[in-house]
Protein backbone atom coordinates (compact mmCIF):
# COMPACT_ATOMS: atom_id res chain seq x y z
CA UNK A 1 0.00 0.00 0.00
CA UNK A 2 1.25 3.27 -0.83
CA UNK A 3 1.85 5.41 2.22
CA UNK A 4 0.15 8.98 3.12
CA UNK A 5 3.22 11.18 2.01
CA UNK A 6 3.20 8.99 -1.82
CA UNK A 7 -0.42 9.15 -2.35
CA UNK A 8 -0.78 12.91 -1.58
CA UNK A 9 2.48 13.65 -3.27
CA UNK A 10 1.48 11.72 -6.41
CA UNK A 11 -2.08 13.52 -6.42
CA UNK A 12 -0.64 16.70 -6.92
CA UNK A 13 1.07 16.18 -9.73
CA UNK A 14 -2.21 15.50 -11.21
CA UNK A 15 -3.14 19.65 -10.90
CA UNK A 16 -0.68 20.30 -13.29
CA UNK A 17 -1.46 21.45 -17.04
CA UNK A 18 0.55 21.38 -19.99
CA UNK A 19 2.90 24.02 -20.55
CA UNK A 20 2.63 25.65 -16.59
CA UNK A 21 6.38 26.77 -15.28
CA UNK A 22 6.13 24.80 -11.86
CA UNK A 23 7.86 25.50 -8.33
CA UNK A 24 9.07 22.73 -7.03
CA UNK A 25 8.93 22.15 -3.54
CA UNK A 26 11.58 20.49 -1.15
CA UNK A 27 10.99 17.63 1.24
CA UNK A 28 10.31 13.30 1.21
CA UNK A 29 6.35 14.06 0.31
CA UNK A 30 6.98 16.23 -2.73
CA UNK A 31 9.57 14.09 -4.12
CA UNK A 32 7.03 11.80 -4.45
CA UNK A 33 5.55 14.76 -6.74
CA UNK A 34 8.36 14.96 -8.74
CA UNK A 35 8.17 11.08 -9.96
CA UNK A 36 4.34 11.34 -10.47
CA UNK A 37 5.57 14.11 -12.83
CA UNK A 38 8.18 12.26 -14.59
CA UNK A 39 5.62 10.06 -14.85
CA UNK A 40 2.88 12.14 -16.65
CA UNK A 41 5.89 14.00 -18.57
CA UNK A 42 6.86 10.47 -20.52
CA UNK A 43 3.10 10.31 -21.09
CA UNK A 44 3.47 13.73 -23.27
CA UNK A 45 3.07 16.25 -20.58
CA UNK A 46 5.00 19.77 -20.68
CA UNK A 47 6.48 21.42 -17.89
CA UNK A 48 9.35 23.80 -16.41
CA UNK A 49 10.60 23.77 -13.04
CA UNK A 50 12.25 26.20 -10.56
CA UNK A 51 14.07 24.24 -7.93
CA UNK A 52 13.45 25.43 -3.69
CA UNK A 53 16.82 23.73 -3.13
CA UNK A 54 19.50 22.12 -4.39
CA UNK A 55 17.92 18.87 -3.07
CA UNK A 56 15.15 19.44 -5.33
CA UNK A 57 17.04 20.58 -8.79
CA UNK A 58 19.37 17.32 -8.23
CA UNK A 59 16.14 15.12 -8.32
CA UNK A 60 14.54 16.95 -11.17
CA UNK A 61 17.32 16.63 -13.39
CA UNK A 62 18.08 13.20 -12.79
CA UNK A 63 13.94 13.20 -13.64
CA UNK A 64 15.17 14.96 -16.63
CA UNK A 65 12.60 18.06 -15.65
CA UNK A 66 13.55 21.24 -17.31
CA UNK A 67 14.86 23.79 -14.71
CA UNK A 68 14.97 27.54 -15.07
CA UNK A 69 17.15 29.80 -12.39
CA UNK A 70 14.10 31.89 -10.23
CA UNK A 71 15.59 34.66 -11.64
CA UNK A 72 14.84 33.93 -15.03
CA UNK A 73 10.62 33.10 -14.38
CA UNK A 74 8.60 36.22 -14.20
CA UNK A 75 5.62 34.46 -12.53
CA UNK A 76 5.10 30.77 -11.57
CA UNK A 77 2.13 29.22 -12.28
CA UNK A 78 1.77 26.77 -9.57
CA UNK A 79 3.93 25.56 -6.52
CA UNK A 80 3.81 22.33 -5.23
CA UNK A 81 5.38 21.99 -1.68
CA UNK A 82 5.33 19.96 1.19
CA UNK A 83 4.60 21.02 5.00
CA UNK A 84 5.40 20.41 8.71
CA UNK A 85 2.11 21.52 10.08
CA UNK A 86 -0.50 22.95 8.53
CA UNK A 87 -3.65 24.55 10.67
CA UNK A 88 -7.00 24.90 9.72
CA UNK A 89 -7.28 27.95 7.71
CA UNK A 90 -4.18 26.63 6.11
CA UNK A 91 -1.49 29.01 7.76
CA UNK A 92 1.61 26.38 8.06
CA UNK A 93 5.03 25.82 9.56
CA UNK A 94 7.74 24.95 6.27
CA UNK A 95 11.31 24.40 6.87
CA UNK A 96 11.37 20.94 8.34
CA UNK A 97 14.35 20.56 6.00
CA UNK A 98 15.93 23.77 5.88
CA UNK A 99 14.87 25.23 2.82
CA UNK A 100 12.40 27.97 3.62
CA UNK A 101 13.84 30.74 2.63
CA UNK A 102 13.70 29.83 -1.17
CA UNK A 103 10.56 28.10 -0.71
CA UNK A 104 8.93 31.16 0.69
CA UNK A 105 10.14 33.24 -2.16
CA UNK A 106 8.84 30.83 -4.86
CA UNK A 107 5.41 30.68 -3.29
CA UNK A 108 5.40 34.07 -3.44
CA UNK A 109 6.07 34.48 -6.80
CA UNK A 110 3.09 31.89 -7.90
CA UNK A 111 -0.19 32.24 -8.72
CA UNK A 112 -1.06 29.31 -6.66
CA UNK A 113 0.42 26.97 -4.03
CA UNK A 114 -0.73 23.43 -3.19
CA UNK A 115 0.57 21.57 -0.35
CA UNK A 116 0.80 18.04 0.21
CA UNK A 117 1.36 16.25 3.76
CA UNK A 118 0.41 13.35 5.46
CA UNK A 119 -2.87 13.55 8.04
CA UNK A 120 -0.07 13.58 10.93
CA UNK A 121 0.65 17.07 10.00
CA UNK A 122 -3.14 18.64 10.29
CA UNK A 123 -3.17 20.66 13.66
CA UNK A 124 -5.49 22.94 15.64
CA UNK A 125 -2.70 25.41 16.78
CA UNK A 126 0.75 25.59 14.97
CA UNK A 127 3.86 25.22 16.98
CA UNK A 128 4.14 21.65 18.22
CA UNK A 129 6.43 21.12 15.57
CA UNK A 130 9.79 23.76 16.21
CA UNK A 131 9.77 26.82 14.26
CA UNK A 132 12.79 27.35 11.29
CA UNK A 133 14.24 30.61 11.81
CA UNK A 134 16.79 31.13 8.96
CA UNK A 135 19.39 33.28 10.49
CA UNK A 136 22.83 35.19 9.25
CA UNK A 137 25.81 33.19 10.94
CA UNK A 138 27.34 36.64 11.67
CA UNK A 139 25.06 37.26 15.10
CA UNK A 140 23.80 33.57 15.38
CA UNK A 141 25.11 32.93 19.43
CA UNK A 142 23.60 36.82 20.27
CA UNK A 143 20.33 36.05 18.50
CA UNK A 144 19.85 32.98 20.15
CA UNK A 145 20.55 34.84 23.49
CA UNK A 146 17.94 37.56 22.96
CA UNK A 147 15.23 34.50 21.71
CA UNK A 148 16.73 32.58 24.72
CA UNK A 149 15.93 35.56 26.96
CA UNK A 150 12.48 35.95 25.37
CA UNK A 151 11.23 32.38 26.10
CA UNK A 152 11.35 31.24 22.90
CA UNK A 153 13.61 27.73 23.15
CA UNK A 154 15.64 28.18 20.59
CA UNK A 155 18.04 25.73 19.59
CA UNK A 156 20.65 25.35 16.49
CA UNK A 157 19.76 23.54 13.82
CA UNK A 158 22.76 21.16 13.78
CA UNK A 159 23.96 18.34 11.19
CA UNK A 160 27.06 15.77 11.13
CA UNK A 161 28.26 17.96 14.36
CA UNK A 162 28.53 21.24 12.84
CA UNK A 163 25.61 24.04 12.35
CA UNK A 164 23.32 23.64 9.10
CA UNK A 165 24.25 25.61 6.61
CA UNK A 166 21.38 26.67 4.50
CA UNK A 167 21.36 26.86 0.55
CA UNK A 168 21.86 30.43 0.60
CA UNK A 169 24.58 29.94 3.24
CA UNK A 170 22.69 30.91 6.50
CA UNK A 171 21.95 28.73 9.62
CA UNK A 172 18.54 28.02 11.06
CA UNK A 173 17.55 28.28 14.95
CA UNK A 174 14.15 26.10 15.65
CA UNK A 175 11.93 27.41 18.46
CA UNK A 176 10.53 25.04 20.76
CA UNK A 177 7.18 27.06 21.07
CA UNK A 178 4.49 24.31 21.69
CA UNK A 179 1.60 26.60 20.74
CA UNK A 180 1.61 29.41 18.75
CA UNK A 181 -1.96 31.96 19.61
CA UNK A 182 -0.93 34.91 16.94
CA UNK A 183 1.16 33.49 14.05
CA UNK A 184 0.71 37.29 12.51
CA UNK A 185 1.90 38.74 15.58
CA UNK A 186 4.99 36.80 15.90
CA UNK A 187 6.00 36.44 12.12
CA UNK A 188 6.20 40.32 12.09
CA UNK A 189 8.13 40.36 15.79
CA UNK A 190 10.47 37.34 14.51
CA UNK A 191 11.37 39.45 10.87
CA UNK A 192 11.81 42.55 13.04
CA UNK A 193 14.97 41.23 14.63
CA UNK A 194 18.44 42.07 13.12
CA UNK A 195 20.19 39.04 11.88
CA UNK A 196 16.70 37.03 10.50
CA UNK A 197 16.04 36.53 7.23
CA UNK A 198 12.95 34.60 7.09
CA UNK A 199 10.31 32.76 9.81
CA UNK A 200 8.79 28.96 8.62
CA UNK A 201 5.48 30.62 9.14
CA UNK A 202 3.66 30.62 5.65
CA UNK A 203 0.49 32.48 6.36
CA UNK A 204 -2.45 32.99 3.38
CA UNK A 205 -0.21 31.15 1.08
CA UNK A 206 -1.59 27.64 0.32
CA UNK A 207 -4.98 27.37 -1.56
CA UNK A 208 -5.21 24.14 -1.27
CA UNK A 209 -3.85 21.98 1.24
CA UNK A 210 -3.74 17.77 -0.42
CA UNK A 211 -3.42 15.62 2.65
CA UNK A 212 -3.16 11.71 2.35
CA UNK A 213 -5.31 9.75 5.48
CA UNK A 214 -4.95 6.16 5.31
CA UNK A 215 -5.61 4.86 1.84
CA UNK A 216 -7.71 7.77 0.54
CA UNK A 217 -7.26 11.90 0.08
CA UNK A 218 -8.45 14.79 1.70
CA UNK A 219 -8.56 18.15 -0.09
CA UNK A 220 -9.12 21.29 2.03
CA UNK A 221 -9.58 24.99 0.09
CA UNK A 222 -8.28 28.32 1.62
CA UNK A 223 -12.20 30.07 2.77
O1 LIG B 1 12.45 22.78 4.40
C1 LIG B 1 11.70 21.88 4.06
C2 LIG B 1 10.32 22.03 3.65
O2 LIG B 1 9.62 23.10 4.19
C3 LIG B 1 9.50 20.76 3.57
O3 LIG B 1 8.54 20.98 2.59
C4 LIG B 1 8.83 20.35 4.87
O4 LIG B 1 9.81 20.21 5.88
C5 LIG B 1 8.04 19.03 4.73
O5 LIG B 1 8.91 18.00 4.44
P1 LIG B 1 8.43 16.48 4.40
O6 LIG B 1 7.50 16.34 3.25
O7 LIG B 1 9.72 15.70 4.21
O8 LIG B 1 7.81 16.17 5.72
Amino acid sequence: MMTEKERAGRAAAHAVEDGMILGLGTGSTVHFTLLELKVRMDQGLRLQGVATSQRTEILARELGIPILPFSAVDRIDLTLDGADEVDPNLNGIKGGGGALLYEKLVAEASDKVIWVVDHQKMVDTLGRFPLPLEVVPFNLEKLWKKLENQGYHPRVRMQAGEPFVTDAGNRILDLHLQAISDPEGLHRELKLMSGVVETGLFLHMAEEVIEGVGDTLRHHFRK
